[in-house]
């Protein structure tokens, strides 16, 4: 289990806390909340990839360290913006190529997309790739930054059994940040609500989702399923 005991990120120019967290991850734990919650700094702050004007202080427990890369491995939002547009797949996964062709099979994607380049691959694909190259050095707990975001409703769907999937396999941790409760509700068992910088919920997600405390919550879920709704 993985526990945040404080996270505090704190803007040094404008004098302001713009993060001040705790939430304990035992399996996998979505962090919802809207837009400039404090969603990506946290996951920054985990990566130790926050930018110079911001100075955080991190007060954790885990079996493992925090050591980006290795331990701890963030698949990003946007597949078609995370890879060199010109190099093979192959060499963007610093892994000797058996090892990238095995990634790839996990991620269900045969070895031939080696040869490739990004921009002669779909975009469920892509994601896949990205997938295969986080996992490379087998972390230990998964950053998942809106992952499906970029993503059609089917391909979505099928990114996210992918996750599950992986992780009955490998035995990972998984933190997903996202502004969609039903993305969360699929993947993640725990759950915490975040509004600016500041956790005001959190629990196991079918709980909140049914039973949700604050209001905030309570828009978050009513704005998520009326999207959907107007989508379909
Ligand atoms: N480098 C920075 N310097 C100063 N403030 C920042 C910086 N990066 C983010 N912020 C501020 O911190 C707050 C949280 O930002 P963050 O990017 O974590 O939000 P988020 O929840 O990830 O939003 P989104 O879903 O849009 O990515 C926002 O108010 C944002 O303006």
């Amino acid at each position: 289990m993985f526990v945040c005991k404080r996270l505090q990120i704190f803007d040094t120019k404008k004098h302001k806390t713009l993060v001040d967290i705790s939430f304990s991850l035992q399996s996998s734990l979505a962090l919802v909340g809207q837009s400039g919650s404090g969603k990506s700094l946290t996951l920054k702050a985990l990566l130790g990839l926050l930018p110079s004007n911001l100075k955080y202080s991190l007060d954790y427990t885990w079996e493992y360290t925090l050591q980006r890369g290795e331990t701890v491995s963030l698949v990003p939002q946007n597949p078609f913006t995370s890879l060199s547009p010109l190099t093979k797949i192959k060499n963007q996964f610093f892994v000797p190529v058996d090892d990238a062709a095995k990634l790839l099979q996990l991620v269900g994607l045969d070895e031939i997309f080696l040869d490739r380049y990004p921009p002669q691959l779909s975009g469920g694909q892509l994601q896949r790739v990205v997938i295969a190259m986080a996992l490379a050095k087998k972390p230990k707990l998964l950053l998942l930054d809106e992952p499906t975001t970029a993503l059609d409703p089917h391909l979505k769907e099928s990114v996210l059994n992918l996750f599950l999937q992986l992780q009955k396999e490998l035995g990972f941790l998984i933190l997903f940040v996202t502004h969609e409760i039903a993305s969360a509700v699929k993947l993640c068992s725990e759950m915490a609500v975040i509004k600016d910088g500041k956790i005001v919920e959190s629990g196991l997600t079918q709980e909140i989702l049914t039973q949700p405390k604050s209001e905030y919550t309570k828009i978050l879920i009513a704005s998520d399923f009326s999207q959907r709704e107007f989508r379909q």
